[in-house]
């Protein structure tokens, strides 16, 4: 996607060296545009873990690059599997870290250490390039989704559309899962505008989604958390779109924390609850993803304490509660499928069912 004028990926080897790998500081945006140039594993480790980089099909990505610049100091086998387990092991919710690690793995131990770092390199640059394909493949069927809305709505019609945390481009390497629907309308002329879950406590949505939907000129409000079901009570929703960090093959779908909540409110006031993701983001090792999917508990500071920007432009992190209280952060919840309206994959659009998922997936079956 463009940042003014100018197109990027939110991950890149860096063409003057051939080698190091850019991301951006997304814990700076949006208040600064910080481009962070990484050159070994460590770095690539820490990037994951402090969420300077983050998103389910963005940090397999960067950490199928991680691996690469692991291999450059070390390439034996020992120190391969130590390196993709140390990469794959930086957040455990998101099935792509694994995903990617997997493949890259499945790419490098057949070869001899000596053509290990290349073959890197170009596996990490097609599970970039298939990522950004699928992402807009996804974008082209949910379009439809809200091409269908809108021919409702007739031509003055503005569809409203609620989205929790942030699936946009920079969550992923390119277009993004929930928010491509919403490019593609924006820019085929349809009225669209985006409630912004603020979607506490790392606000994805506050700062994340909002800038990514006020740089591409998208209409939001953002919005508390807590508002989505007064919106949907009061007719104001028309659809939700979220991502997802994985999906069962029986429809579960964990993503961030709240996401359930919004769930229930949609299946209450009978408001359509789409998932978008890239089949990456499918485990199809799990059925039950309440029992299965494992939910990463992040630190208690991401709750008491808040970042924001002060009037004299410093980004400054201030205390929000006594000192002494304690605070509870698990970053994900699992919205069972029953409240999932449908599954917007590349292939298509299904049921939130192992059968809807077999349809566009047979290979998988
Ligand atoms: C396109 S995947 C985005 C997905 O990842 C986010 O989690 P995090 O910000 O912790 O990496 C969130 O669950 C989004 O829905």
């Amino acid at each position: 996607m463009k940042i003014g004028n100018v197109p990027y990926r939110s991950v890149w080897v860096d063409q003057q060296d051939g080698w190091s790998v850019h991301i951006f500081d997304q814990t700076r945006l949006p208040w600064e545009l910080d481009i962070l140039r990484l050159t070994e594993r460590d770095q690539v480790a820490r990037a994951i873990v402090t969420m300077q980089v983050r998103g389910a099909p963005l940090i397999g990505a960067v950490a199928a690059y991680g691996l690469a610049l692991a291999l450059r100091a070390d390439a034996g086998d020992a120190a391969m599997e130590r390196d993709a387990a140390l990469l794959a092991g930086t957040r455990p919710t998101a099935i792509n870290l694994r995903w990617a690690i997997e493949r890259m793995l499945a790419r490098l131990r057949p070869l001899p250490a000596a053509e290990r770092v290349a073959a890197a390199y170009d596996e990490a640059g097609w599970i970039c390039d298939e990522d950004a394909a699928q992402n807009e493949a996804i974008g082209r069927h949910g379009l439809r989704l809200i091409q269908e809305i809108a021919a409702r709505r007739g031509a003055d019609g503005v569809v409203n559309i609620l989205t929790h945390c942030n699936a946009g481009w920079i969550a992923t390497v390119d277009w993004g899962t929930a928010l491509a629907p919403i490019y593609m309308a924006h820019d085929a002329g349809l009225k669209v505008h985006v409630w912004v879950d603020e979607t506490r406590p790392r606000n994805q949505g506050a700062s994340l989604t909002a800038w990514e939907l006020g740089s591409h000129g998208v209409p939001h409000t953002v919005v508390a958390d807590n508002a989505g079901g007064h919106l949907m009570q009061h007719g104001m929703v028309d659809m939700v779109i979220v991502g997802t960090d994985r999906v069962t093959r029986s429809g579960d779908v964990a993503n961030k924390i709240g996401t359930y909540l919004k769930a229930l409110a949609a299946h209450d006031n009978d408001v359509p609850f789409w998932v978008a993701l890239p089949s990456t983001t499918i485990d199809w090792r799990v059925q039950d993803g309440l029992a299965e999917i494992p939910i990463e508990e992040r630190g208690g500071a991401e709750v008491t304490t808040i970042t924001g920007r002060t009037a004299d432009g410093r980004i400054e992190t201030v205390q929000l509660t006594p000192p002494g209280s304690g605070a509870a952060n698990p970053a994900f919840d699992v919205t069972p499928a029953r409240l999932v309206t449908g599954l917007i994959t590349e292939r298509g659009c299904c049921d939130a069912s192992q059968d809807g998922l077999a349809g566009l997936f047979p290979e998988q079956a």
